[in-house]
């Protein structure tokens, strides 16, 4: 049974390809053991983990070139309805190398194809027609040169016109101009957060501090994820520190968007924040047990949920 409909918007999405080396050496030569290529972009990875959980889920975004439509043909096997303008040039390839002898992954993220202003033009068309009967809006992920920072704040301002809730998952100017509109929910990690408030934090307290000042800000919802040390979440009443449970990490690729996914499903079904905190935090965490750019299912998040702990704070 399907059931609420999300739109996740990826202006900036990739061809992650993988490959898996013994033991990464800078400046040497490193001899890859094996590879694989997955659709990315972090809007289409919170829709891979959404069409897994049965949510009625359409991505959209732009694509460019030989690369964007191949793209598109990953999506269409995964069988994820995608509404993406075409334009000219390339959709980049995103390089992660998962170093063995560490279980790391080094990524290197590609710029992204120009868009030009009449590109965008045709997209805000675009767009306006696939937020229609949108529960849940997703923007998610860097934007390609061409397209202006206040991007985001501009969509969450067009999507809050129509009532459909809002999740930013941004850094740098594009979180903090997207702030500005007072989305319904954010997930920065805490690199983010330190960027975003100028700051390094060495106690969980201070990372509370400037969670409320976001939550004063208007927004209803908080998540600042830190890997492998888990969570805090928070709304205007409850803070929760949240801790994953050990795994073999394969790769971390994808672990926040799980997160950003399961907090949709999440706010559709109105779930408490305390059962939140343990649904996103199994997702992100079993998506970091998968090779490449593959997600959580269901059956992992419901399976582990038990073993995510948590303390209120
Ligand atoms: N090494 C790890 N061990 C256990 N859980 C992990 C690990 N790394 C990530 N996770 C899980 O995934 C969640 C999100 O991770 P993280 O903070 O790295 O997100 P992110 O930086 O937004 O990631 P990305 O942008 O690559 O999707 C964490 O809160 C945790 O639950
Ligand atoms: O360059 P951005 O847009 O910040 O991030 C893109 C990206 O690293 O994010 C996803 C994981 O979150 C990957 O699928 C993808 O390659």
């Amino acid at each position: 049974m399907m059931i609420n409909k999300v739109l996740t918007l990826t202006l900036n999405p990739a061809l992650d390809k993988t490959v898996e080396i013994d033991s990464l050496e800078t400046g040497g030569l490193n001899r890859i053991n094996e590879g694989r290529i997955d659709a990315g972009g972090k809007g289409i990875n919170v829709a891979k983990v959404l069409k897994n959980l049965v949510v009625d889920v359409r991505t959209t975004g732009i694509v460019a070139g030989h690369q964007g439509r191949r793209l598109l043909a990953y999506l269409d096997e995964l069988g994820i309805e995608s509404k993406f303008l075409e334009i000219e040039g390339e959709t980049r390839t995103n390089l992660k190398v998962f170093d063995r002898s560490k279980s790391e992954i080094t990524e290197f993220n590609e710029k992204g194809p120009f868009v030009s202003e009449d590109d965008l033009k045709r997209f805000d068309i675009l767009l306006d027609r696939v937020l229609n009967d949108v529960e849940v809006f997703i923007l998610s992920g860097s934007i390609p040169p061409g397209i202006k920072t206040d991007i985001y704040k501009k969509y969450i301002e067009k999507a809050k016109k129509r009532d459909i809730k809002t999740i930013l998952d941004a850094e740098g100017e594009l979180f903090r101009k997207g702030l500005e509109a007072k989305p319904y929910a954010v997930k920065p990690n805490i690199h983010e957060l330190e960027q975003l408030f100028g700051r390094t934090y060495s106690r969980d307290e201070e990372v509370v501090e400037d969670i409320k000042k976001l939550i004063g800000g208007g927004v209803e919802l908080v998540v600042v994820s830190m890997g492998g040390d888990g969570s805090i979440i928070a709304n205007e009443t409850e803070t929760y520190r949240v801790r994953p449970f050990p795994i073999e990490v394969k790769s971390t690729v994808g672990s926040g968007d799980s997160m950003v996914a399961a907090l949709s499903y999440s706010i559709m079904n109105n779930h408490e924040i305390e059962f939140i905190a343990k649904w996103i935090t199994s997702a992100g965490t079993m998506t970091a047990t998968k090779e490449g750019t593959q997600v959580c299912n269901f059956e992992d998040i419901r399976k582990n949920l038990d073993k995510v702990s948590i303390e209120k704070i």
